[in-house]
């Protein structure tokens, strides 16, 4: 996959804050690439920089390969936050004003608002919607000339369950249709459910990044034990001697767990057990959720 965006050795500084912090990272065509951190992490300083309406203090920004142009930004749609729309004008005349501003074509508003299924309801004013069918309307905005790719900032945020769920099935549609999708948000769940990558964002510093199942096996804990009547510390000794098995913790009963270097998978252990002399009684794994990986990412910075 090409890249579409590439933020390289970013920085961006406010007199007293760092926001972020010699940040690069790649956003694969065709992925939904999830900027993931908690509040104040500098997820929005990053979008705002990589769409040009905030200026870095240094480090680079290219977007399709090359240093943004007027042309290139046209590529890319934009919801850094709930637009405010007229309340008393009706969906559709809103989008026309967001076309107008934009410069793109009239034609384009049909198939936003068929998108994002408002098309029966264009003809409404926008003070009657809900804040889901509101959002929904400020996605169609986005879509207006139809960009490659769409940048949401927390698209999600004070919906209810089933605004959440609209955006979100309205996201994976956008995606299967072939756009690229980069969004901040400090929902794990939200992350995990739709994104196909991500970057986690801890204090404007990057803590992890790729595809979000390698993110996940990377925090795999493998739980290892020995028959009832061997010594434990056995297999804590051979263990040392294994050095992709990191983090050994030992457990009760003889048994212990480990986490393994990026590459290797519990047979690789196993064997390599196997080769000192020693025969598992047990081995599983447990595959951590988004949210453990999360929170170890930032407990161990
Ligand atoms: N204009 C500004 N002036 C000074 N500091 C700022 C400014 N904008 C952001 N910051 C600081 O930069 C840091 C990163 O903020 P940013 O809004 O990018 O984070 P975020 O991850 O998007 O957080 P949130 O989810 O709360 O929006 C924070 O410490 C914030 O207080």
């Amino acid at each position: 996959m090409s890249a579409i965006l590439d933020i390289e050795h970013l920085t961006k500084r406010y007199a007293r804050t760092t926001a972020v912090q010699d940040l690069s990272l790649s956003v694969p065509a065709g992925s939904v690439f999830g900027l993931l951190g908690p509040n104040g992490s500098g997820k929005t300083t990053t979008l705002g920089i990589a769409l040009g309406v905030l200026h870095a203090s240094s480090g680079a920004v290219r977007w399709f390969g090359a240093a943004p142009t007027a042309e290139a930004r046209r590529r890319v749609g934009a919801l850094l936050e709930t637009p405010n729309f007229f309340p008393y004008l009706t969906a559709r005349q809103n989008l026309q004003i967001s076309a107008d501003t934009k410069r793109a074509a009239p034609a384009t508003i049909d198939a936003a608002l068929e998108t994002v299924e408002l098309a029966g309801r264009q003809h409404e004013p926008v003070r009657g919607f809900s804040l889901g069918m509101k959002q929904r309307l400020a996605l169609a905005a986005a879509l207006l000339g139809q960009p490659e790719v769409l940048v949401l900032d927390e698209p999600t945020n004070g919906l209810d369950p089933q605004g959440i769920a609209d955006v979100r099935r309205l996201i994976q549609r956008l995606s299967a249709e072939g756009r690229t999708i980069i969004l901040a948000s400090h929902l794990l769940d939200e992350v995990q459910k739709v994104c196909t990558h991500a970057a986690v964002l801890h204090q404007g510093q990057l803590r992890a990044a790729g595809p979000v199942g390698q993110i996940l096996a990377a925090t795999d804990r493998v739980h290892l034990r020995l028959a009832p009547d061997a010594d434990p510390q056995t297999l804590l000794r051979a263990l040392a001697a294994v050095p992709f098995a990191q983090d050994v913790q030992p457990a009760p009963g003889g048994a212990c767990s480990l986490a393994l270097a990026p590459g290797h998978s519990p047979a690789d252990l196993n064997r390599a057990l196997f080769a000192q002399g020693l025969a598992l009684a047990h081995l599983s794994t447990e595959q951590r959720s988004l949210e453990n990986q999360f929170l170890q990412l930032i407990q161990n910075s």
